[in-house]
């Protein structure tokens, strides 16, 4: 079978230049085209110098359109305005889409489900295999653990980080409410500040920091009385996150359309 032609989108940002370095290093993939906004500073530049490897002979451009022509699917981690925009567009090429992006509202999901009637979507808060197999264990723990042991979700991350919670602690809240057959919805608690009361009964907390160049770092609590359990990821490289968006393309590739997320691409799910 011939390399799949991936669209990198958003290239020249922290995640799409790790992006062009892993598939540049895969066998089986390709960096097709290379997009960034109008008006950024680095439209011309090579994608490969960019990201550090060397030329690869692809330029940034602002031409999405002309990008899809020909192309496999879309690798997007950028910010939710673009997304539900290149959701439309993957659509119409009738190709898959994968999304890392996150901070998307109600309606920004709902246009990616309407996407997802004819492009191959796979979307995930984290595209790492470390994160995904913590949330089986988080859903695992807290069906055992029951609501008498307190979940509380503490992430931090890098200072440009602009949505919290993140994408990622809001998955291993879902995956905590699926282990206690709630919906996460009903009970999380995504802030505190001043004279809050004590903690609702079955509350799944959030906490927030940020700061430095921190890639991601994601605790879960279960604070019983008398005992407490902690289960933590510490991502070290985004390229965990860009090896599993490839690896998510690569399983999309010739899937039929539909709305999948890592878990499907891993086999986790039961
Ligand atoms: N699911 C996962 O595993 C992971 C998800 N993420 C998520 O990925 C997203 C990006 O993160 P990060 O790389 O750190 O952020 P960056 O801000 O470094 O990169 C985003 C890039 O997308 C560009 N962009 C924004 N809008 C458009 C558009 N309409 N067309 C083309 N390019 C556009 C930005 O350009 P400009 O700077 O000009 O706005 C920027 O270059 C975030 O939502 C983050 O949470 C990050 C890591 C892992
Ligand atoms: O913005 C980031 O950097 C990251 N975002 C994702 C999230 O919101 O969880 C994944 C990862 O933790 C890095």
């Amino acid at each position: 079978m011939s390399d799949m032609k991936l669209v990198v989108v958003g290239a020249g940002g922290r995640m799409g230049r790790t992006l062009v370095r892993i598939v540049s290093e895969t066998p089986g993939v390709t960096v097709h085209a290379a997009i960034e906004r109008d008006g950024s500073p680095v439209i011309g530049e090579d994608a490969g110098i960019l990201a550090g490897i060397g030329e690869i002979g692809v330029p940034l451009t602002t031409d999405v359109l002309a990008a899809v022509v020909g192309a496999d699917g879309i690798l997007d981690f950028t910010a939710p305005a673009a997304t539900v925009e290149f959701a439309e567009l993957a659509a119409q090429a009738r190709i898959a889409h994968i999304i890392g992006t996150t901070g998307c509202s109600a309606e920004d999901e709902a246009r990616i489900d309407a996407a997802a009637r004819h492009a191959t979507v796979v979307k995930s808060g984290n595209m790492s295999v470390g994160v995904n197999l913590l949330a089986v264990l988080v859903e695992q723990a807290a069906r055992a653990l029951g609501p008498d042991f307190d979940v509380e979700i503490l992430e931090m991350h890098h200072r440009h980080k602009v949505d919290a919670p993140s994408g990622t602690a809001l998955l291993l809240g879902e995956a905590a409410a699926r282990g206690r057959d709630i919906k996460l919805d009903d009970y999380a608690v995504r802030s505190r500040d001043g004279y809050t009361g004590p903690r609702p009964q079955g509350a799944i907390g959030f906490a927030t920091l940020r700061g430095g160049s921190v890639v991601g770092d994601h605790t879960v609590y279960f604070a019983g009385a008398g005992e407490r359990l902690e289960l933590r990821h510490v991502a070290e490289d985004r390229a965990q996150f860009a090896k599993g968006a490839v690896r998510a393309a690569l399983w999309a590739r010739g899937r039929k359309p539909g709305r999948y997320d890592m878990a499907d691409v891993l086999g986790l799910k039961d």
